[in-house]
């Protein structure tokens, strides 16, 4: 085998043994020069990169002046997500779109925004003529976000404008790609479902006067069917992943790549480069399969001390992927709650009742106890874990019948809104290339000549 296709051979072990010889750096050096690992101290508070309106993620209260970890809360433009999102069920209504202007704008809409709103994301809901047929259903792959990525910059060849980042023009495009992120996620994994998996092709048209939560359902499902429980519990864990600051991976990533003065497609493809990623948005997968690992390995469920050596031996490296991590547990800045996982866990269980998942619903009860307990045995926790928005979200997921190749393509969905007003801020405010700085800890070597090596 050759090229892409090539497994790794004992010559790349052994290059990447070289690699690994010459790119070692002594730990301590981290402590030498005061080098904030992973952007963060050792409490998890992040170096300070922007100031931002969007949202407010907040995880301590200071107490006598000192910081001291809290439940956690989320503000979008100033308003809490608890509210939000109890306003939109109260009122038995779609929240996605009206979410989208404030991120966007600002401000709520009344009533004569939000339909004008609405309408104006409807009719850009749609791809240039053929794009379904000559991008989408091309090489289709079974990553959905990567086939997201590949469609995204496509279209960068057809806009009339692409690389125009004036405010208005940049705005444009972002409405446009947030309208579209539906449809460029289901018809991606439709062509996966169909050129890979053998399955019927199934490609529906979404209707305007649909939200984006009932348009996603319909070009989904085959007979195009949903009850409108299933697509309020959509529209409300859409709205809970919207936006979440500027430092969290993929925002981070957009501002930076925005800062470079790039175009909008760019700048958003990097973004879902990093969502994908399992310790960010990419855990939503991870979740599943490690609990589907979980009721492998667990000859009963309700049995608390063989779930806790299932959890200690995910830690262990022995369990799962091996990788050491219990996923949808942790957060870079939450310590006791993460807000949205609180939100999304008081839907969970009348949903596992109604779809009769309460076995499953137990076990997620049972590790989201047990699993904060276990973790501190076995690292060094300054501020504590909790469980974090992924943790209940796949299960949501699951109980709608989404397919576990697009959850974190669902998540992109909602977060492209958050991306796209943290690219508008960036633009609007900064206009300074971001460039930290690495500090070299390599001494500078002689030339050598090939014949003398
Ligand atoms: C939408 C989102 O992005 S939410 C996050 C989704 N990601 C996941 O669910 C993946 C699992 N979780 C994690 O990998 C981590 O908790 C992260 C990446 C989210 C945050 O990591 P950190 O900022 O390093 O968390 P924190 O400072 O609290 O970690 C302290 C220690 O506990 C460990 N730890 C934290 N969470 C976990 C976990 N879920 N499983 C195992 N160990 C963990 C860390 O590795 C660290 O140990 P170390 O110092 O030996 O490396
Ligand atoms: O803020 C973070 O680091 C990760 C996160 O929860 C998110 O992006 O929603």
């Amino acid at each position: 085998m050759t090229g892409f296709n090539m497994k790794v051979t004992p010559e790349i072990e052994q290059l990447t043994e070289m690699c690994k010889d010459h790119s070692s750096i002594d730990l301590s050096l981290y402590g030498k020069y005061d080098v904030k690992r992973g952007l963060r101290d050792i409490n998890g508070k992040g170096v300070l990169a922007g100031l931002t309106q969007v949202s407010n993620v907040q995880a301590v209260n200071v107490v006598d002046g000192k910081e001291v970890p809290c439940a956690g809360s989320l503000y979008y433009r100033g308003y809490n997500i608890k509210d939000l999102t109890a306003g939109f069920v109260k009122d038995d209504r779609f929240g996605f779109e009206e979410t989208t202007y404030l991120l966007l704008f600002g401000v709520l809409p009344d009533k004569k925004q939000l339909e004008e709103f609405n309408q104006l994301l409807a009719n850009q809901r749609s791809l240039p003529r053929n794009f379904v047929r000559d991008v989408v259903m091309k090489a289709p792959g079974r990553d959905i976000m990567n086939a997201l990525s590949r469609s995204v910059l496509t279209l960068y060849s057809y806009d009339n404008n692409p690389d125009d980042i004036s405010l208005p023009n940049v705005l444009r495009q972002c409405l446009n790609l947030i309208s579209v992120f539906p449809l460029l996620s289901v018809y991606g994994y439709q062509a996966y479902n169909h050129y890979i998996r053998g399955k019927s092709l199934y490609i529906h048209n979404p209707k305007k006067e649909l939200s984006t939560a009932e348009n996603i359902l319909r070009i989904l499902r085959p007979d195009k069917k949903y009850t409108d429980l299933e697509a309020k519990i959509l529209d409300l864990a859409l709205i809970l992943h919207m936006e979440h600051g500027g430092g969290n991976n993929s925002t981070f990533t957009t501002h930076v790549v925005s800062s470079s003065g790039t175009d909008t497609y760019s700048a958003i493809a990097a973004a879902l480069g990093s969502l994908k990623g399992p310790k960010h948005g990419g855990a939503n997968i991870k979740v599943i399969r490690m609990f589907q690992d979980m009721k492998k390995e667990v000859h009963d469920w309700e049995d608390e001390d063989e779930v806790r050596n299932y959890l200690r031996r995910l830690l262990h490296k022995e369990a799962f992927d091996r990788r050491g991590l219990i996923y949808g547990m942790g957060h870079a800045i939450y310590s006791v709650s993460d807000p949205r996982a609180e939100v999304l866990k008081s839907f969970v269980e009348s949903l596992a009742k109604e779809k009769g998942r309460m076995k499953d619903y137990n076990l997620y009860s049972m590790v989201e106890k047990m699993a904060p307990e276990v973790i501190a045995e076995e690292r060094r926790i300054y501020k504590g874990v909790s469980a974090n928005v992924d943790f209940y979200s796949g299960f949501v997921y699951s109980m709608l019948d989404l397919p576990l190749e697009l959850y974190t393509p669902m998540f992109a969905v909602a977060r492209i809104v958050g991306w796209s007003a943290h690219r508008m801020e960036e633009l609007i405010n900064t206009d300074k290339i971001i460039r930290p700085a690495y500090k070299n800890v390599l001494e500078a070597a002689e030339y050598v000549p090939l014949d003398q090596r």
